[in-house]
């Protein structure tokens, strides 16, 4: 590999778990949070619905006109030449024309406004040519055209929106487009963490020697929020097992999940594995990926444990791979079989060793046209740096043994992830 500070772990051949059996073995074990309640619209944004949305009645409530028009009886049109239709009154979003659109009638209607009766098709005004009140139709129209259904939304009595569907923007003008005042939704996720480290200075006090600043629980607290948990963030641990089992214990006792970050690899201050082991149940540790390979995943009574790697890289590529699903569908969503990935060129050579998957750290362009992915320079697991350069991951296969430039590589883009 060109970069030296990551990974050169001795003991790659180490069995260990492939990033899919991983995902699936932690997603398997985990059952949502049951726990729901009430809430207004807008403080639904971000939120998992507890309970069907159920649509009260039909959205639009009647047939309307998606254009500004006129509104006509389809069989009053003579085929294949211009029709002569006399206008017989109006018909504006909020202000219906009551009387009935007949033969030969036109009804001059702007759009959203409730099709007339005796109409089923609207001709879009700019079509027509308009002569005191008689309007001309061309020929070539369709029945029905530029008329939206009653029901073609929402139906009434049909599910709306599902249990688990996290409320976004476009569920919260559905939901406003319902009526709809007030949501069930579950509880947060509340979500502990903290960073153990003897080395970890916390913001705002000086660096001693050797120390570095404590970046983890920054990028988790943002991580989190973003999320929508509910964030108990214990500060830093020192590398003692007394005190490590005691934080953790604290943890589980009020937290679903823990997060922790750092002393999960091999070294003599390395205690986490340990104390999970002890306390509750380790249900993996290690996988075939870089970063992020010295991973522990499992509980301690009610609460799931993500024992992350301290580097601060390697954070963020296993919350996104892991923990993140893991969460949501703690917190009640049916996270997708795999998270998507999109295929794009690849810019520059990547050197890859097979039996692992990777993650690299990419920056997504459009370069004369085309969709291009170019890695960072620096992908050593502590380099934050590109991380905040990049815009994806791009995701290398086990198999892979390297890329040239114009190969076709596969990425996860930031959004949605981060
Ligand atoms: N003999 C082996 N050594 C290592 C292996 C291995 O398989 N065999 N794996 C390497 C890999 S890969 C990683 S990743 C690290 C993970 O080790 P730990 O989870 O025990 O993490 P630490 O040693 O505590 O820290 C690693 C690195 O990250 C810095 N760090 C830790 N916490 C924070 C924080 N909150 N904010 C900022 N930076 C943090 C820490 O100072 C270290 O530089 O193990 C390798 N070694
Ligand atoms: O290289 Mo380690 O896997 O940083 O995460």
């Amino acid at each position: 590999m060109s970069d030296t500070t990551s990974c050169q772990s001795p003991a790659l051949d180490d069995p260990s778990l492939s990033a899919d059996e991983a995902r699936q073995r932690m997603l398997e074990g985990i059952t949502p949070i049951t726990q729901a309640e009430k809430v207004p619209v807008r403080s639904a944004l971000g939120r998992i619905l507890a309970a069907d949305v159920i649509a009260p009645y039909d959205v639009p409530a009647h047939d309307n006109s998606a254009m500004d028009g006129y509104a006509i009886r389809y069989d009053s049109l003579a085929g294949d030449a211009e029709t002569a239709l006399t206008v017989v009154g109006s018909a504006f979003a909020g202000s219906a024309f009551s009387g009935q659109v007949g033969a030969g009638q036109a009804v001059r209607i702007m759009t959203g406004a409730v099709l007339p009766a005796g109409a089923d098709t609207v001709i879009v005004q700019e079509a027509t040519r308009v002569e005191g009140n008689t309007v001309f139709v061309p020929s070539g129209q369709k029945l029905r055209q530029n008329t939206r259904r009653a029901g073609e939304d929402l139906a009434r009595n049909s599910v709306a929106l599902a249990a688990g569907k996290r409320i976004g923007p476009a569920e919260l003008g559905l939901i406003a487009s319902l009526g709809i005042a007030e949501l069930s939704v579950r509880r947060r996720l509340r979500v502990a963490f903290f960073s153990t480290g003897d080395e970890l200075a916390s913001i705002g006090s000086p660096l001693a020697p050797g120390q570095v600043y404590d970046s983890n629980r920054y990028t988790l607290y943002g991580l989190l929020t973003r999320l929508g948990a509910d964030i108990i963030d214990l500060g830093v641990v020192p590398d003692r097992p007394e005190a490590l089992e005691a934080a953790l214990r604290e943890a589980a006792g009020m937290a679903d999940a823990i997060i922790t970050t750092g002393g999960v690899s091999v070294g003599e201050a390395d205690f986490v594995r340990d104390i999970l082991a002890r306390l509750g149940e380790i249900r993996f540790w290690k996988l075939k990926i870089k970063p992020g390979r010295p991973m522990a995943f499992g509980k301690i009574g009610n609460a799931w444990l993500f024992g992350l790697p301290g580097n601060p890289v390697a954070v963020m590529v296993n919350y996104a791979q892991f923990a993140l699903d893991a969460l949501l569908r703690l917190s009640g969503v049916d996270p997708l079989p795999e998270r998507p990935l999109l295929s794009v060129e690849a810019a520059n050579v990547i050197k890859k060793q097979p039996g692992r998957r990777e993650y690299l750290r990419g920056a997504v362009a459009l370069v004369d046209g085309r969709w291009q992915v170019r890695t960072m320079s620096h992908q050593g697991s502590g380099i934050l740096r590109s991380m905040s350069e990049a815009n994806c991951l791009v995701v290398l296969p086990e198999a892979c043994a390297g890329v040239q430039p114009g190969d076709s590589v596969q990425v996860q883009l930031f959004d949605g992830l981060y």
